[in-house]
């Protein structure tokens, strides 16, 4: 009998084609989570406008970033999907060998996709017939959003709906403020000053949601705030030398701003000749940092008249960041309590 650590991400295409872009896209769009257009409109514009058209334009991408890492990683297959694999290996290696006798054998280390695969349903189904007792599922997205983490606590409900006997299940809800983690966000900007030097600003891109969404209740906004601010201090940087922005606009609803690609570009033209860009909201390198922060914004910077661009990878599989992550599930698990059958 075991606990079982689950680390969740959004997920990605199976594969780099517009095939299986539409068929994730439509799994992912359809969730009330993300998109909060009234069904009978939203499934009618997603079924005649953005599945016919969206995956014709964004395979493209993907199949740029298929097999590609930074800094010649040798990632295979989806960057998001390699680099959660590479967090389970490490974490798995650092509970295992914790010495904790309470932890130590009997934790399983492994992952799910909110959307596509593996699913959370067949992770738990594995898991379950593998004697998992306990669980703790760790949405990796340090600021909580009804979107993203949201999402995942309604998969969690919905997968134990029709079981009996629910087992002991712990979610992570956030970890924006762990010293851990903003520790890990401020080691990898000093690293990377120190190969490169510090550029002239520090920019803090944050994937976007719908303005609305703050409005009726979501925290997302002000989490994001919080990280920038902490990240700052951490780095001693004066408020004149950082900012915050939102990328990722998706539709025509007004987004979380300023935005990060308007934002280049008005550095560009006002003489800001170099900049650092760094995606705190992101644990793992994808689509939304490869293809749009390092290679369009990068595009967009330069032709408004910036010199030098340089993205900051995410925190992928750095030890500091794992040990984020294991601090951050230790503190959801709870050991004292054993993992006996119950009595019958
Ligand atoms: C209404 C649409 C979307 C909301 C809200 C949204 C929030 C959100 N997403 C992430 C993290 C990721 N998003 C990724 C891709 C992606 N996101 C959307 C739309 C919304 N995201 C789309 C349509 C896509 C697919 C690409 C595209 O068609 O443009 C990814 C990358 C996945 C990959 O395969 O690499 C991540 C990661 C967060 C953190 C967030 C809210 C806080
Ligand atoms: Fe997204
Ligand atoms: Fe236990």
């Amino acid at each position: 009998m075991s606990h079982a650590v689950i680390l969740m991400n959004l997920g990605t295409p199976a594969e780099p084609t517009p095939r299986a872009v539409r068929s994730f896209l439509r799994e992912f769009l359809s969730d009330p989570r993300v998109v909060e257009i009234p069904r009978p409109l939203w499934q009618l514009i997603l079924n005649l406008f953005v599945l016919p058209m969206r995956p014709k334009r964004i395979a493209p991408a993907y199949a740029e970033i298929w097999n590609h890492g930074l800094d010649g990683e040798a990632v295979t297959g989806s960057p998001i999907t390699y680099y959660t694999q590479r967090q389970v290996e490490r974490l798995r290696q650092r509970l295992q060998s914790a010495g904790d006798p309470a932890v130590g054998e009997n934790v399983v280390v492994t992952y799910a996709m909110t959307y596509g695969a593996p699913s959370l349903e067949d992770t738990v189904a594995r898991l379950r017939t593998e004697g998992a007792m306990h669980f703790t599922v760790l949405p990796l997205y340090p600021q909580y959003s009804a979107t993203t983490t949201g999402a995942i606590y309604s998969q969690v409900a919905k997968v134990f709906l029709k079981e009996r006997d629910v087992p002991e299940i712990n979610v992570v809800h956030d970890y924006w403020q762990h010293p851990l983690y903003i520790e890990a966000l401020a080691n990898s900007v000093r690293e990377h000053w120190q190969k490169s030097g510090a550029a002239e600003k520090l920019l803090m891109s944050f994937h976007g949601i719908p303005k609305a969404n703050i409005r009726k209740g979501d925290p997302y906004y002000q989490q994001c705030v919080g990280t920038a601010e902490r990240l700052a201090e951490a780095l001693k940087l004066s408020r004149d030398k950082w900012e915050l922005t939102f990328q990722s606009r998706f539709g025509k609803a007004e987004w979380l701003q300023p935005y990060t690609d308007k934002t280049l570009v008005e550095w560009g033209q006002s003489g800001v000749s170099s900049v650092d860009v760094i995606c705190p909201a992101f644990a793992a390198d994808c689509l939304e940092t490869l293809e749009e922060i390092a290679v369009e914004n990068r595009a967009n910077f330069i032709e408004a008249g910036g010199k030098e661009y340089r993205y900051i990878p995410a925190l992928n599989a750095r030890e500091d960041h794992i040990a984020a992550i294991e601090a951050i599930a230790r503190s959801y698990m709870r050991t004292e309590q054993g993992c006996e059958k119950s009595p019958n």
